[in-house]
């Protein structure tokens, strides 16, 4: 016991080497790069730099050499400080545009007669590897980002690492840069820290400094953060980068102090730089992965009647098949269609490649179906229908997109539907299409349809198409 005490008592300060988690980082990385090369797919990052400036000097440099030994390409863009805010833009909607770049990371800060926050938007979100643009960084702040800024996601992987607990400490976070403070503030808040940001206006910073059980020190100052500002056992992550490897934290005075400590150079920096190649490959494998596929929807001519009739057939044979009695195969005629076409049905096709994958037939109202709800705000899907040699290529969204796009371009606001209530798979595709159960239909053959409809909202249309997902799990209220 007496002994325990005693190396309690000498216990030193823990210096958290960044280095070894970057070499776990990079390591797990190598096959990833592999596996890459070998389908024809070098992962390559571009980094910006306008101007000069020391810190991102280095960061360029340090970036360089790592993707090297891991076989990933970087490209340097090094910008004239004089350049303007469009000229910056149109250089990132290039590199946005190449299929061979899969990261953009445009170093901060930019001059200030640039518009940097209108220049990290331009950044599209499947190559913010730094977590820059505002859906980036809100992403993150919600805990489900795909790319989180570097530094921040170095700062938690050394937490985690080192296994200090961060739960119910006080976090003080020095500085609210966009790609420091203000990001990693929120993912302690994520592992809930109690967290205060301080910043260049904050009055009595030492008193909050020294409450603090955990600093973070992004400030850009040269040995800022003093020794008597250090809460004895605190924890100190020095993300800064001064002029000769100096941090922010003035080092050999807080080290006794603290009962850890990240130490610069070879503390955040390197975890920094592994991350940043670790998005890059994940970009490179999410970008590498998408075959798009489009669809050419038209409205169709009588002429293709048999098409569309074999569509239908087609599916209501499918159906059967799997005892739903849905649509009747001997209900779909070629004379019935016909009828369809003159009395002015809209009836579309989609085509892939020239082929016929799927149609549906939209109305401006349904009485019969919808009764008291029916509107004249609406378009209702019918008889929407995808070729069975055609599954599992996701036409069907493309499809329910489309329709959905075209409904709104008539200034309507919702898109209705309804499917057969027996039809569990097919009641369960509109749920996972976004739309909302709103009632039932009972047909006087004792028959059930499920009513469904979905609410155009422009802004969640944007938000769709920019790949966002729902947040996992649930909020914390307090
Ligand atoms: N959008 C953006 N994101 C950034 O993350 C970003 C940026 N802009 N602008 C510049 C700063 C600076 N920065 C560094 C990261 C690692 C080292 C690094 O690895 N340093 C080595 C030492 C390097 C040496 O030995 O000279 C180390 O700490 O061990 C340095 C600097 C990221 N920044």
């Amino acid at each position: 016991m007496e002994g325990l005490r005693q190396m309690n008592a000498e216990k030193r300060t823990i210096i958290l080497n960044g280095l070894p988690v970057a070499e776990r980082i990079k390591e797990g990385l190598r096959q990833q790069v592999e596996k890459l090369t070998q389908r024809g797919v070098i992962p390559c990052l571009a980094t910006i730099l306008v101007g000069d400036d020391l810190a991102s000097e280095t960061y360029v440099r340090m970036k360089g050499n790592a993707c090297r030994k891991l076989g990933i390409d970087s490209k340097r863009i090094l910008l004239d400080k004089g350049i303007s805010t469009d000229e910056l833009i149109k250089v990132i909607e290039q590199l946005n545009g190449d299929s061979a770049i899969h990261g953009i990371l445009l170093q901060h800060p930019v001059p200030s007669h640039i518009d940097e926050r209108a220049a990290f938007e331009a950044i599209c979100i499947d190559k913010d590897v730094d977590g820059v643009t505002t859906l980036g960084f809100a992403q993150n702040a919600f805990g489900f980002a795909q790319f989180p800024s570097c530094t921040p996601a170095a700062i938690m992987s050394i937490l985690e690492d080192y296994e200090i607990p961060v739960e119910g400490k006080h976090a003080v976070v020095i500085g609210r840069s966009p790609i420091l403070g203000k990001p990693v503030a929120m993912m302690l808040l994520n592992k809930h820290a109690t967290v205060t940001i301080c910043h260049s206006k904050t009055t009595d910073l030492a008193a909050i400094v020294r409450s603090g059980d955990i600093i973070v020190a992004a400030v850009g100052r040269a040995r800022f953060v003093q020794a008597d500002w250090i809460k004895p056992g605190a924890v100190i992550l020095d993300a800064g980068y001064n002029a000769g490897n100096v941090g922010d934290v003035d080092y050999d005075a807080c080290e006794p102090i603290a009962s850890a400590i990240t130490p610069v150079p070879a503390g955040v920096g390197p975890i920094t730089i592994a991350t940043l190649l670790k998005h890059t490959v994940e970009a490179a494998e999410r970008l590498s992965l998408i075959k798009p596929i489009t669809i050419d929807v038209k409205r169709a001519a009588i002429e293709e009647s048999s098409d569309v009739l074999q569509l239908w057939k087609g599916s209501a044979q499918w159906l059967q098949s799997k005892g739903i009695n849905q649509w009747d195969p001997d209900f779909f005629r070629i004379e019935q269609i016909h009828e369809s076409f003159q009395d002015g049905s809209e009836i579309y096709i989609a085509r892939l490649n020239g082929e016929l994958v799927g149609t549906l037939q939209i109305w401006w109202s349904d009485p019969e179906v919808w009764e008291a709800l029916d509107d004249q705000e609406s378009g209702y899907i019918h008889r929407f229908a995808v070729s069975r040699n055609h599954g599992g290529l996701g036409i069907g969204s493309l499809l329910l997109d489309w329709a959905e796009t075209y409904i709104r371009s008539k200034g309507k606001h919702q898109v209705r539907l309804d499917c057969m209530a027996t039809n569990e798979r097919l009641n369960q595709y509109y749920l996972d299409n976004g739309y909302q159960p709103r009632g039932v239909k009972v047909w006087g053959n004792g028959w059930k349809s499920n009513l469904f409809w979905l609410t155009i909202n422009v802004l969640l249309s944007y938000l769709k198409e920019l790949h966002v997902h729902s947040p996992v799990g649930r909020e914390d209220k307090f």
